[in-house]
């Protein structure tokens, strides 16, 4: 089967084009089958802010008291998700919105519990829920909410699960699909990276923010079996005439897998 991997970033769920809608439908053609894994990071942050709570990241992670979480899991699951799986319906492709901690699909442990509160890494995917939906022609629709073997509850960072995800399934591809249409270096799309390069533009300050999450994941899934990984934008088409568009990660010349 050949599953391909579409993180949708919060930046960009609630303004995704028809174009965007398009490319997925054309890959479906193709017989890609997809699993969406989406984040909801504005979304979270406008409801913080209505009960007056200060959004406080540590490295790009939210950390979440268990009220925050409360709040995590009512946008994620309540308001993103169901958002996603409308709007995938309405363009034909056929969706299951499911919390990641739903059937076990997800499981995590803690980063650090004193730091950070209820925020985790996945240890594991359980494929089996997965697989029986896209058997049947469904594209499974993931919150990155994962739980521990104890039953809490854990926010999980939506690139780092979609990584988990796709890591899991040895995808063909993992898309990260964002409010840009790349990584960027003075105001141009970089067509591919390397590691050495990526980690380069880290250090140099040209990817900050939002964007080291996404490109480190991009770089730890691509050494762990899945064949493709790419930044692409949520605003125009990001596959046309059998190209994606956007920026393509690229092993180092003379690492062999
Ligand atoms: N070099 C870069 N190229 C493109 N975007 C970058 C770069 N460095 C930082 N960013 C920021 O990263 C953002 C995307 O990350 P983020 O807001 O976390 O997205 P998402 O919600 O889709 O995960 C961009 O909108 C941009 O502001
Ligand atoms: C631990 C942690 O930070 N979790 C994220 C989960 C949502 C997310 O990752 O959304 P984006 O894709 O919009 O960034 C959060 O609470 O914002």
């Amino acid at each position: 089967m050949n599953i391909l991997v579409i993180k949708c970033g919060g930046s960009i769920i609630n303004e995704l084009s028809e174009s965007f809608f398009h490319s997925v439908n054309q890959l479906q053609d193709r017989g890609y089958h997809i699993v969406f894994v989406h984040g909801g990071g504005p979304d979270i942050n406008s409801m913080m802010e209505k009960f007056e709570i200060e959004p406080i990241f540590e490295d790009g992670l939210r950390k979440t008291t268990a009220e925050v979480l409360g709040i995590v899991e009512l946008m994620l699951a309540g308001k993103s998700n169901r958002s996603l799986v409308h709007k995938l319906e309405t363009h034909g492709i056929r969706a299951v919105g499911l919390n990641g901690s739903d059937g076990g699909i997800l499981t995590g442990g803690f980063i650090d519990e004193q730091k950070l509160g209820a925020v985790g890494e996945i240890q594991q995917v359980n494929p089996e829920l997965l697989g029986i939906l896209l058997e049947k022609g469904y594209c499974p629709v993931l919150t990155p909410i994962s739980i521990t073997g104890e039953g809490t509850k854990l926010n999980v960072n939506a690139d780092m699960a979609a990584g988990s995800v796709a890591k899991a399934l040895s995808a063909e591809m993992c898309l990260f699909v964002t409010d840009v249409k790349g990584v960027l270096k003075d105001e141009q799309i970089i067509e591919s990276l390397t590691e050495t390069e990526t980690l380069g533009l880290i250090l140099d300050g040209s990817i900050h923010g939002g964007m080291i999450p996404k490109v480190n994941t991009a770089l730890s899934v691509l050494n762990k079996g899945v064949g493709e990984v790419m930044i692409v934008s949520g605003k125009d088409h990001f596959y046309e005439a059998g190209q994606f568009i956007g920026t393509k990660f690229l092993q180092e010349e003379g690492v062999i897998q």
